[in-house]
C-alpha cells in the first residue's frame, strides 16, 4: 500500500526490497554485522573510528533514501569496533525530510536483517528537565511517540509475518540490561553527566514553542527530538534489543520572554564538543555486550 493513510504519506515496505538489499551488500563486504548503530545529528564522527571499514553512500544502495540533513553524512559504513563487527548508519532519515515513515526505517530492516542483535539509537535533544545540561548523555528508559498517537507509525499499512508481528509491545522498548550496562560503563569512564529519562519524539522539522516545551515536561518528558522512535518500533518488531542515548545539545526554551532561539548549529556543535567521549562509549559498549546463540 502506497500513497496517503489519514493524510499522512504512507509506504509499505516490501520483505523482497529489503533482502535485494541485504543481498546487494553481501555481495560487497565480507563483515557480517552482530550490531548495528545510528548516528544522530553531529555524531557521525563515530562511524570514521571503524576498523577495516567498508563504507557505501546511501545515493549507491538500493532501495536506500538519501540524507538531506547537515551533519548526516549519508554512508553505511561497516567494520569493527570494540572487536566486533557492527554497521553504522553515519546519518539516519527523518519524517521532516518528507519521507514516510515506513520508508525511512527500511535501513533499519537491511541492517538487522544483515544479522544484528542489537541497535544502538543515537541522537541530538533538547533537554526539558531543568537539572540537564548541555552536554549532558541520557540513556533513554522509554519514549513518549507523539505522532505515532496520531496516526505516524511504520508499521502502519498491510503487514508481512517475515518482519515479525503487527502488534509489538513496547513497555520493555529500552532493554534493561543494556540500560544498566551503558551506567556501569559511564561510573568507570568518569562520565557522571549520563542521565537516564525520556524522550519525546516529535516529528520536526520546527523546533518546540514555548508551550510545547511545557506540555511535554508535563507528560514526564526529560528531552525532546525528532527521531530514533521509529527505529526503535521496527528494530523492536523484528525482535531486536535496543540501547537508546540521547546527547542533549541544548536547552529547551522554557519562557516566553528569552532572547535565545534553537538552532541547528549550536546542535551540531554540541555533537562535535562531545564527539570524542560518544566515541569512547560507544566502543566499549561494543566491546562488552553479549548476544546469545
Ligand atoms: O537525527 P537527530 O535526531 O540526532 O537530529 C536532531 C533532530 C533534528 O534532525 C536536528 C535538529 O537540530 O537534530
Ligand atoms: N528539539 C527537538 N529536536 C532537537 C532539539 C530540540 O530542542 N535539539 C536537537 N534535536
Amino acid at each position: 500500500m502506497n500513497g496517503y493513510k489519514n493524510g499522512y504519506p504512507c509506504q509499505t515496505i516490501k520483505y523482497e526490497d529489503v533482502q535485494n538489499t541485504v543481498k546487494y551488500l553481501r555481495n560487497r563486504t565480507t563483515i557480517r554485522p552482530v550490531l548495528a548503530i545510528i548516528c544522530g545529528s553531529g555524531l557521525g564522527g563515530l562511524a570514521n573510528t571503524l576498523e577495516d571499514q567498508e563504507a557505501f553512500a546511501y545515493k549507491d544502495i538500493p532501495n536506500f533514501l538519501v540524507s538531506t540533513v547537515p551533519g548526516h553524512a549519508g554512508r553505511l559504513v561497516f567494520g569493527r569496533l570494540g572487536g566486533k563487527e557492527v554497521v553504522c548508519m553515519q546519518g539516519r532519515f527523518h519524517c521532516y525530510e518528507g519521507y514516510p515513515v515506513a520508508r525511512i526505517t527500511l535501513s533499519v530492516r537491511v541492517m538487522i536483517e544483515l544479522g544484528a542483535k542489537m541497535l544502538i539509537v543515537t541522537n541530538a535533544s533538547g533537554g526539558l528537565n531543568s537539572d540537564y545540561k548541555v552536554g549532558d548523555l541520557m540513556v533513554m528508559k522509554d519514549h513518549i511517540n507523539l505522532p505515532g498517537l496520531t496516526g505516524i507509525n511504520p508499521l502502519i499499512g498491510s503487514t508481512d509475518d517475515r518482519f515479525g508481528p503487527r502488534f509489538v509491545p513496547l513497555s520493555d522498548a529500552y532493554n534493561k540490561k543494556y540500560r544498566d550496562l551503558a551506567k556501569e560503563i559511564a561510573q568507570e569512564l568518569g562520565m557522571d553527566y549520563l542521565k537516564e529519562g525520556i524522550y519525546v519524539f516529535q516529528s520536526g522539522p520546527c523546533f518546540e514553542t514555548v508551550t510545547e516545551c511545557c506540555l511535554f515536561r508535563m507528560l514526564g518528558a526529560d528531552v525532546t527530538g525528532m527521531s530514533s522512535v521509529p527505529e526503535v518500533i521496527v528494530a523492536r518488531q523484528m525482535g531486536v534489543d535496543v540501547l537508546g542515548i540521547s546527547l542533549v545539545t541544548n536547552k529547551c526554551i522554557r519562557t516566553y520572554d528569552a532572547v535565545e532561539v534553537a538552532n541547528h548549529e549550536e546542535v551540531l556543535e554540541t555533537g562535535r564538543m562531545r564527539a570524542k567521549d560518544m566515541e569512547r562509549f560507544v566502543a566499549k559498549i561494543a566491546e562488552r555486550v553479549e548476544f546469545k546463540g
